[in-house]
């Protein structure tokens, strides 16, 4: 609800925020759009319009209270998405409620349901929610690897998979070209080994044989991705792209891949000859697109909450993420 009145962000977008309140057993809040509103039909995150002279937390008690009769007694950030729609632009500020009095019930009669998070990719939802069901249910820290060194033993860059894993990154782009095709393979499917093991999801970067044999996901070049005109996996394998422009995520979109990685935002030591994006930049092209982005480019664990604020649903990093000395091997520890 809320009217007419609403405020709009700087740039000149309309601050929509929302909320993603869970129950006992995990299940997320969705609400249905009401018959004769815009996107209608959609099952969304319930929130609205912040109104002039609100704060957003301030907006999103008043909406919910509204719209589900609950106060809100403790919420954080979660990933504010910018979004063009064909009428309008929003930012869709999106806020976790950790907490909550009251018994969330529809008041202006929209649809509720509680929905599980591995069931929210299968509601229709708006295109700003993409990325934030993704932010939900995907990893935050996506490893992009370094090319081990020339005549190093591989149990060396295994270890530091391994520690890469226990520091908590859940996706990792296996990102090799110095090797020849026997060596790539065998340590592709030690690194899935790995991955398999710990739960995270590996993607291996340009080889499409490879991941058709290993099962695991692939990630596409931007000059890969260009000569495609179809996905090049089932639905059950991942596929993402590394993308620099609206153009190509366009492309990926178009091609219905699962996520793009988006760079570089920042100077980085392993791509100086590339200027750097910024995030205003990143958020402009976070708006033209609805798929999940990863922001790519010196950045580091230390930088997700600014990228969930420019609508990246994760960072993605070779040197960010990847630890600094190799661990030990556990036979020579003492
Ligand atoms: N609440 C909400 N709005 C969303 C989501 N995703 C999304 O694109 N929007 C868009 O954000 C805009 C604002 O939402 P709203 O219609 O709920 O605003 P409101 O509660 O103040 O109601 P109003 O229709 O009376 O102005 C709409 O254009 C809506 O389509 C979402 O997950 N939750
Ligand atoms: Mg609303």
């Amino acid at each position: 609800m809320g009217g007419d009145r609403h405020r709009l962000a700087a740039d000149g977008a309309i601050h929509v925020v929302a909320g993603v309140l869970s129950d006992a057993r995990g299940r997320i809040l969705l609400a249905r759009r009401t018959a004769g509103r815009d996107l209608a039909g959609a099952w969304e995150f319930p929130g609205g319009k912040v109104e002039p002279g609100e704060t957003p937390l301030q907006a999103l008690d008043r909406e919910l209270h509204e719209e589900l009769g609950i106060r809100i007694d403790r919420a954080e950030p979660l990933i504010a998405v910018p979004q063009a729609y064909p009428d309008k632009r929003i930012v869709l500020d999106v806020y976790r409620v950790g907490s909550f009095t009251g018994k969330a019930q529809g008041l202006e009669k929209q649809a509720l349901a509680w929905a599980p998070p591995d069931k929210l990719a299968t509601y229709p939802m708006p295109p700003a929610d993409r990325p934030v069901v993704a932010a939900l249910t995907q990893a935050s820290l996506c490893l992009v690897t370094p090319e081990p060194e020339p005549g190093a033993d591989p149990d060396v860059f295994l270890r530091q998979i391994d520690a890469a894993l226990a520091a908590g990154v859940t996706r990792v782009q296996l990102r090799v070209r110095s090797l020849d095709a026997a060596s790539l393979r065998a340590l592709a499917i030690a690194v899935k080994q790995r991955c398999d093991r710990q739960g995270a999801q590996m993607l291996i970067n340009g080889e499409m044989a490879l991941a058709l044999e290993l099962n695991c996901g692939l990630h596409l070049p931007a000059a890969q991705l260009r000569t495609l005109t179809a996905r090049p996996l089932p639905a059950g394998q991942p596929v993402a792209a590394s993308c620099h422009d609206a153009e190509e995520l366009r492309l990926a979109q178009a091609l219905d891949l699962d996520f793009a990685v988006v760079g570089p935002v920042a100077k980085t030591a392993t791509h100086p000859e590339q200027s750097p994006l910024g995030w205003r930049a990143f958020s402009g092209l976070r708006e033209g697109a609805s798929l999940p982005l990863y922001a790519i480019g010196g950045l580091g664990p230390a930088d997700l909450a600014t990228a969930r604020r420019h609508g990246a649903q994760g960072i993605a990093a070779i040197r960010g993420l990847w630890p600094a000395q190799p661990p030990r091997a556990a036979a020579r520890r003492r």
